[in-house]
């Protein structure tokens, strides 16, 4: 282990001892998945984690993967405001990157790093129940324009079974669950992975939301990474939302942390997926490397 981390786990003692037992929900994207030395580097993380008694839960994106596989097989890709039109030969791949390749590649580097994983998508054990997304009016963030969006197979969450999650956690298995959720009839759904991470955090009563995404916060100037925000309130994070601060992937992603907060989860934060022990530095020191919002 490295001299950093071992500085870094002296600091931790206090907040092994505040977060044993207690759950955390962590979010990988796709982008903080694609590198093997990388996704390696987090499982290693992740595995300090679990062995120092916290309970982990991950859900994982693969947007990036997604978009390049299907522009390499010929099918385009629309996205509007952080969420992807998701049409029949969209959600074929979607389900092959995303419960295929990326899953079990997570599943292999926990493996690598010694920890019991379990790989899941939303369809398993009825973890994410959702209803297809309506076609709605949204105004498009980039275009301005008021629209008609009909997002296809796209759904959103209305329910969370957490049996199954709960069996694996209390048998100190990690569950790695991808984007992916379905209805009674067994339609699959594309559903944004952030949005899913804070459904299951709200119904796992977690001590916290982590999303790992590939700037490390929430910047006051978009593009700007001194403008970076350490910390701030649901109605701070309801304010730049409101005023376009946040724009694309980052909609839903607030969107998704204000609710969480509102239903109960302490907090939750957004930190760099690329940068070595930024995981640990925001779980175990009060610095943080992120954007940490609170209730
Ligand atoms: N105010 C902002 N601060 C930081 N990033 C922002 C902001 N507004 C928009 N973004 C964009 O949000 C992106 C993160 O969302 P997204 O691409 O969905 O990431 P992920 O794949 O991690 O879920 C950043 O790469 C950045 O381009
Ligand atoms: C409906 C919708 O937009 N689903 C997302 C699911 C994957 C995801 O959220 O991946 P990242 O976390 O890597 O961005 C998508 O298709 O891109």
């Amino acid at each position: 282990m490295s001299e950093q981390r071992l500085e870094l786990l002296r600091e931790a003692l206090p907040y092994i001892q505040r977060f044993k037992n207690k759950t955390f929900v962590i979010k990988m994207s796709g982008k903080a998945t694609e590198d093997h030395a990388n996704l390696l580097s987090l499982a290693e993380e992740l595995a300090l984690l679990h062995q120092v008694g916290i309970r982990i839960c991950v859900v994982h994106g693969g947007g990036k993967q997604l978009t390049e596989l299907a522009e390499r097989l010929g099918v385009e890709q629309t996205i509007i405001n952080g969420r992807r039109v998701t049409d029949d030969a969209t959600l074929e791949v979607a389900k092959m990157v995303f419960a295929g390749k990326i899953n079990t590649e997570i599943l292999a580097a926990l493996r690598h790093r010694g920890v019991e994983a379990v790989g899941l998508s939303g369809v398993d054990g009825n973890i994410v129940h959702a209803e297809r997304r309506p076609p709605k009016e949204i105004i498009n963030q980039e275009t301005g324009e008021r629209e008609r969006i009909d997002f296809g197979h796209v759904g959103d969450v209305v329910g969370i079974n957490d049996r199954l999650l709960r069996v694996l956690l209390d048998h100190d298995y990690l569950p790695v669950i991808s984007s992916l959720g379905a209805d009674s009839e067994g339609r699959i759904f594309n559903i944004n992975a952030d949005t899913i991470a804070a459904e299951v955090a709200v119904r796992l009563q977690a001590e916290k939301l982590i999303l790992l995404s590939d700037v490390d916060g929430l910047y006051l100037r978009p593009q700007d990474p001194s403008t970076k925000l350490s910390r701030l309130t649901v109605e701070e994070a309801e304010a730049l939302l409101r005023d376009g601060i946040a724009t694309g992937g980052m909609i839903p992603k607030l969107q998704s942390i204000i609710d969480l907060l509102r239903r109960g989860v302490r907090s939750a934060h957004i930190i760099h997926g690329l940068t070595r022990n930024a995981l640990l530095a925001e779980v175990f020191t009060d610095r943080g490397t992120g954007t940490m919002i609170v209730a």
